[in-house]
């Protein structure tokens, strides 16, 4: 037996959120399930037990003390209302939660007074429309809520969106503001002390974060231009500059956001950067 405590911690089965979670969890160097029916994984090197729930329940275990810790979606925290609290995003699992109507009819939020408004979220969405002096009928629905108006159950809905396609394939469209961004986020029981080991959990699933959106730049720079250089690549603390061999040349190293890449290469090639060089980062603690 280990001296410490295992954390215990609670992965969406099934859904959107099921296989990404695993694969970041993987990333981060944990043991993941390779059986979709497994419920129960131990990872006895890194002092940790999974457990594989519904991301529905994820919250409800985690608010009750049961597990220390649980993967779900920030819309899914809210609507149930558990007594847990969001400890960091998680960068994927990415929607917008909107109100959408038949294309046409012109629905505003206050028009849903009274209306029969169908959602799978009742808890997050009575509670957005309460705050805003809005009582619709809540038709509380499993999933496929797109076709609840089409089918004459309710007069618009409330749903997770992503791309829109579902919204647009049933004849809906968007109004009002969003409700709500979501995505993926690690969350603990509130107004309790860290479990043990979360802080290194939060260590290791902020560097896979980092190694997904940063990459390692390199590059040769005059002396002359490292300075402008770097204001171009101030990296997350500050770059590496280290002499080269020869006169007057400087190597710089520095992370950049991934998405940027290509752009900050144009720069430094135009202000006569040399050499410039991109490599993926595979894991860090920063
Ligand atoms: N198309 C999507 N894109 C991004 N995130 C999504 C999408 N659909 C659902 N989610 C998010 O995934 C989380 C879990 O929802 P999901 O739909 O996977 O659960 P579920 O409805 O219980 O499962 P299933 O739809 O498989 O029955 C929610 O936080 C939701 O915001
Ligand atoms: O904007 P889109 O890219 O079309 O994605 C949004 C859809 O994805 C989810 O459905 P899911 O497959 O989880 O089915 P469900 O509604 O039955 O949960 C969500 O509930 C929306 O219906
Ligand atoms: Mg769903």
């Amino acid at each position: 037996m280990s001296s410490n405590p295992l954390i215990r911690i609670a992965v969406p089965n099934k859904g959107s959120l099921s296989e990404a979670a695993a694969q970041m969890l993987r990333e981060a160097g944990y043991a993941q399930r390779t059986d979709p029916k497994e419920l129960v994984l131990l990872d006895e090197a890194n002092g940790v037990e999974f457990f594989y729930l519904r991301p529905r329940d994820i919250a409800v275990y985690v608010g009750e003390g049961t597990l220390d810790v649980g993967i779900t979606g920030r819309d899914m925290l809210i609507d149930s209302a558990a007594h847990a609290d969001e400890v960091m995003p998680l960068g994927f699992g990415r929607s917008r939660f909107r109100f959408a109507a038949p294309a046409g009819s012109q629905h505003t939020i206050d028009d849903l007074h009274e209306q029969r408004l169908a959602t799978s979220y009742p808890g997050l969405v009575g509670g957005y429309l309460a705050e805003r002096g809005v009582h619709p009928r809540l038709i509380t629905l499993d999933g496929a809520v797109e076709t609840a108006i089409r089918l004459g159950v309710a007069d618009a809905i409330a749903d997770v969106v992503e791309t829109g396609t579902t919204l647009r394939q049933a004849g809906l469209e968007l109004f009002g503001e969003p409700i709500l961004h979501s995505e993926a986020v690690l969350i603990k029981r509130r107004d309790t002390e860290a479990p043990t080991g979360l802080e290194q959990l939060q260590r290791r699933l902020n560097g896979v974060l980092v190694a997904r959106n940063y990459v390692m730049m390199d590059y040769d720079v005059s002396d002359e231009h490292v300075d402008l250089a770097c204001s171009i690549t101030p990296g997350l603390e500050s770059p590496t500059v280290a002499r080269l061999a020869k006169e007057g040349w400087l190597a710089v190293r520095a992370m950049v956001p991934r998405t940027e890449a290509q752009q900050i290469m144009d720069d430094l090639w135009a202000i006569g950067a040399r050499a410039i060089l991109v490599t993926d980062i595979a894991a860090c603690r920063l």
